[in-house]
């Protein structure tokens, strides 16, 4: 009986300790249903709020039926939707924007992302200041940086809490080196670095256990393009949603796991970052230790050969560009 009540006590101490409210800003889509559903299904979440300009008290009805212990709220805009929506949040998970069609580069995006990125980064400054914000929406080189700008320039950026979300990017690179090597894509793990789009993206293939792979050319391409496999099968229909739903429910749970103490936590992710300052480049995609303040350590990327070494060269010149590109629409478009 003893036994029983402080068992008890502890469970409810440390439940207590660990209520973690996860936003998502753009729920309604077409990454941001599934990606709903998939927190609702993590027990580390406590309460779930979705806000969409379209629709997200529906999706909040919806998936608030799945039987697990969590909150649903669905907020649409309105004078405090927002606001009230991202009030207490330790995650924001944002995949608002358009995706690609058949055709466009993610930079084509930016026209229509950068200003939706921007007021919704106003927001999150002013309503969740310290929570981690993970973005989705495309161009990621260039809307990571566009978040670090609003937030500064409201006096609360923090560079440990803000992450542009690459998983998709490993676990693409994972599954593809199985395909190849019939193995499973479990047991893979291969390093992704730089930016998230075409020749930014830089697969290290050196450090697999299978390190003839780095001149792998179709394959080194795969990963960099894997993103236009899905956008030219869905045929005008969008872009992956249902894998990268799954990538950012990790990211999300990787980004809790450590909070609530669990040590060792790594994922890649593109994070203002010391790596290649000297080359001029800001931010930079790489493993990252998760820790209760967000970034723990940035992970030196390591040995690469000389095919990969020349993959950087040509990552830097774009990702630079894209980095510019995000911090000059903030400064001409506040
Ligand atoms: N980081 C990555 O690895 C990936 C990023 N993406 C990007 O994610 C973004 C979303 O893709 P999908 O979900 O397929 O698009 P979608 O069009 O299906 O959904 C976007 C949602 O954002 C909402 N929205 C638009 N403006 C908003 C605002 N101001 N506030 C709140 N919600 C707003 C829309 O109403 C819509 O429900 C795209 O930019 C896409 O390129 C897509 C796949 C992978
Ligand atoms: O390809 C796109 O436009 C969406 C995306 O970022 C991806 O699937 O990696």
């Amino acid at each position: 009986m003893f036994m029983a009540s402080r068992i008890q006590t502890r469970a409810f101490s440390a439940s207590a300790r660990n209520l973690s409210k996860v936003t998502v800003l753009g729920a309604a889509g077409g990454i941001g249903q599934p990606l709903s559903l998939l927190l609702k299904l993590n027990p580390r979440v406590t309460e779930l709020a979705l806000y969409d300009i379209r629709g997200a008290p529906g999706v909040a009805a919806d998936v608030s039926h799945v039987n697990t212990k969590s909150t649903v709220k669905g907020y649409a805009p309105s004078a405090t939707g927002l606001q009230t929506a991202l009030k207490d949040a330790e995650v924001v998970l944002i995949p608002a924007g358009v995706p690609r069609k058949p055709g466009m580069t993610r930079d084509d995006l930016f026209n229509t992302n950068a200003s939706i990125v921007r007021d919704l980064a106003k927001a999150c400054a002013e309503s969740a200041p310290n929570a981690n914000i993970l973005v989705i929406s495309n161009p990621v080189n260039s809307t990571v940086p566009i978040v670090a700008e609003v937030f500064k320039s409201k006096g609360v950026y923090n560079p440990k809490r803000l992450f542009g979300v690459t998983t998709l990017d490993v676990v693409r690179a994972s599954r593809f080196v199985s395909e190849v090597k019939n193995t499973d894509p479990a047991d893979e793990n291969i390093t992704v670095v730089g930016g998230h789009s075409g020749v930014t993206i830089v697969p290290l293939f050196s450090q697999s256990r299978h390190p003839e792979l780095s001149s792998n050319a179709d394959l080194i391409k795969r990963v960099q393009f894997g993103g236009d496999e899905v956008v030219k099968a869905k045929d005008g229909a969008g872009s992956a949603t249902l894998s990268m739903a799954m990538a950012g429910a990790r990211m999300a749970e990787s980004l809790l796991r450590a909070a609530h103490g669990e040590k060792g936590v790594i994922e890649p992710t593109f994070v203002e970052s010391p790596l290649y300052k000297d080359r001029g480049i800001d931010f930079f995609s790489s493993n990252v230790e998760l820790g209760p303040n967000g970034v723990e350590k940035i992970l030196p990327v390591g040995k690469v050969d000389a095919i990969e070494e020349k993959l950087l060269d040509a990552c830097f010149v774009d990702l630079k560009k894209n980095i510019e590109k995000g911090r000059k629409f903030v400064a001409e478009n506040p």
